[in-house]
């Protein structure tokens, strides 16, 4: 049997520019927190390095069932670290490993959850885009300023932004620079909920403790199946949810599921 990875054996002590918090009512949501406030949390290269091993961390330690990574009440990221990329040349980015870890969060299979007050500027957008569910504060400001400081997204900003809104509202974002609220985000599809400043990461971990009631293996096809939408055409996605759906009946979760419904109590998962 593979000896798992359990986030208590490593050393937290070392997080720099994070916070981590086992959090909810289970115990098993982990909270992250951007903790760079003197640069209203920039995303600088250590950051960025630091923030992909801790989650990649806790999508291996089963004792996590869903991850939520906010930033502070002024900001959740202003974007990647402006004065770091100043001193870049093309070369640095082509041959060097500036960017290497920064899209680990779309790849993880456990749910991740933003929860974002205050400023979410170029990359801090992306990180929320990459994220799979945005709740919001109702002073968050979001925005793909680069464009303005002679750069365009490079985080999945021109990628996502259509996929997650139409044409039009992607190249507005992304050729003007304009920020926004978080209405304006919700209205666009970018945000599911919005709440008061200081409740936000609260409502966001009742969020997450509803999703961890649910099968952990059963949760982390869920998330598989809904990101195929945005990687294949629609025949290729149904298929693949069949398959997925199918692949549901070898789990001893969905036996269980469907037998606590006929008994009327509350179902046991075992993850398996
Ligand atoms: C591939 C991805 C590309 C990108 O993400 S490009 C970056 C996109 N982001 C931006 O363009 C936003 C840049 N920041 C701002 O426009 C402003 O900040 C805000 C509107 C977010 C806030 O303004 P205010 O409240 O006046 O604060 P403040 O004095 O500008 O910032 C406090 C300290 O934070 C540093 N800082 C803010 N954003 C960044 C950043 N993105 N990179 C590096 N440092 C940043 C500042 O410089 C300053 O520091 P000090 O006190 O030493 O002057």
């Amino acid at each position: 049997m593979v000896e798992e990875l359990k986030i208590e054996n490593l050393s937290l002590d070392s997080l720099k520019y994070l916070k981590f918090e086992r959090v909810g009512a289970g115990n098993d949501v982990a909270l992250i927190t951007l903790n760079r406030p003197q640069a209203l949390n920039a995303l600088c290269r250590e950051l960025m390095v630091e923030l992909s091993d801790l989650v990649l961390k806790i999508d291996s330690d089963s004792s996590f069932k869903v991850i939520v990574l906010t930033g502070s009440e002024k900001a959740f990221a202003a974007g990647a670290d402006i004065k770091q990329m100043s001193e870049l040349e093309f070369t640095d980015l082509l041959t060097g490993s500036y960017f290497q870890s920064w899209d680990t969060i779309s790849k993880i299979r456990k749910p991740i959850i933003a929860a974002v007050n205050g400023f979410a500027l170029g990359g801090g957008t992306e990180l929320a885009l990459m994220c799979d569910i945005v709740y919001a504060g109702e002073k968050a400001i979001f925005g793909q300023p680069e464009v303005t400081i002679g750069t365009i997204p490079g985080l999945g900003g021109t990628q996502r932004w259509p996929r997650f809104a139409n044409k039009s509202v992607a190249m507005e974002v992304c050729l003007t620079g304009d920020k926004f609220n978080a209405v304006e985000a919700k209205t666009i599809g970018l945000v599911s909920k919005i709440f008061p400043v200081a409740e936000l990461v609260q409502e966001t971990i009742k969020l997450a403790d509803r999703i961890a009631k649910n099968s952990p293996i059963i949760v982390q096809t869920v998330k598989k199946s809904v990101n195929l939408a945005y990687e294949t055409t629609l025949a290729q996605g149904l298929q693949s949810e069949q398959h997925l759906f199918q692949q549901t009946f070898a789990t001893n979760d969905r036996k269980e599921g469907m037998k606590s419904f006929a008994e009327k109590r509350q179902p046991n998962w075992t993850s398996s």
